[in-house]
């Protein structure tokens, strides 16, 4: 259990640098350039992955020695704060979340299976926001604006874009031979799906309506073997003109890629 946690505190950090890599992403940041985030960068965003890595140790070394979820969510304000002294951002503060509620789930979850861990999730967040209070903050009032349930209803409902989107995307992929999209296709059924709070507080309904519409097309080109890279490169023009993101896309994505890189997934078949 203790290696296991570990092993999979650090495919968390790994799946958030996979993300973060991934290029062209509308309005986020990647290799290319900064998207919508004028305070951002690749080496802030590094900068802020090296206080979530910490973290994500620390949090498992809590889940082995058995302590009370309030000590986990004390580590998670802990490292919100310290990302923001150290790294200058709140870039991750969604995922510091999403990672931290998939360690602990994993660490309480009995029984094998995605199913199970999905289960455990949801009894986790449920248990955490308890403990935990509402913040005055972008997302929770884009909720109140626009009547969303946003990262709140994702892990209360067990991290339905992860387990019966994001995954389910990236296996039918592969099982059709095609690695190298794989990855495309997980990112276009996130962007159709999630109900993301960044893009609705940048620029209301109409923002995460281009999101879901920008992800359904994505999925097309994805299918059609056609061009979605320069589609996605297009894009990122029209999402900075309009200082339009998705973080919330960016750590679902991230989270996926963690659960691929911990089940194997990422690896080339073996000859
Ligand atoms: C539960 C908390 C995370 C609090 O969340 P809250 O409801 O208060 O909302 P936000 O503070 O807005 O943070 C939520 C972040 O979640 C991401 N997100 C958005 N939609 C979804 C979704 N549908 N599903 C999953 N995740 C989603 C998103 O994060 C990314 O975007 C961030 C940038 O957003 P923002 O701060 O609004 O930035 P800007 O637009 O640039 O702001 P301005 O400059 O305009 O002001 C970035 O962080 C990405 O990560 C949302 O931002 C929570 O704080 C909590 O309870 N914490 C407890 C401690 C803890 O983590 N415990 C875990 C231990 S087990
Ligand atoms: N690549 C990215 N760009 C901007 N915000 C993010 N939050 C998480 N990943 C991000």
């Amino acid at each position: 259990m203790r290696s296991e946690l570990r092993r999979l505190a650090d495919n968390l950090v790994r799946g958030a640098f996979l993300e973060l890599y991934l290029t062209p992403k509308p309005g986020l940041v990647d290799l290319n350039d900064a998207g919508s985030h004028h305070d951002l960068s690749i080496s802030r965003m590094e900068a802020s992955l090296a206080v979530v890595s910490g973290y994500l140790r620390r949090l498992a070394d809590s889940l082995v020695r058995g302590e009370e979820l309030t000590a986990q969510v004390r580590l998670g304000i802990e490292a919100e704060q310290a990302m923001l002294e150290r790294a200058g951002t709140n870039c991750h503060k969604g995922y510091i979340f999403l990672s931290g509620l998939l360690l602990a789930a994993a660490a309480r979850s009995h029984r094998a299976g995605e199913a199970a861990l999905s289960a455990a999730v949801a009894d986790v967040a449920a248990r955490l926001f308890e403990v935990a209070g509402q913040d005055d903050s972008n997302g929770s009032r884009a909720c109140d604006n626009y009547g969303a349930r946003g990262i709140r209803g994702e892990a209360l409902d067990g991290l339905p874009a992860l387990f019966r989107e994001a995954l389910p995307a990236f296996r039918c992929e592969l099982a059709a031979g095609n690695r190298g999209s794989a990855a495309y296709a997980m990112l276009g059924r996130l962007m159709a799906t999630v109900e993301d709070t960044t893009a609705l507080h940048r620029c209301g309904r109409e923002g995460l309506r281009t999101v879901r519409e920008d992800g359904r097309a994505l999925e097309q080109l994805v299918e059609q073997r056609d061009d979605f890279m320069s589609f996605l490169a297009q894009r990122n023009e029209h999402y900075v003109s309009r200082n339009l993101t998705m973080g919330g896309v960016a750590d679902l994505l991230a989270l996926s890629f963690a659960w691929l890189s911990h089940t194997g997934e990422l690896e080339p078949p073996r000859q």
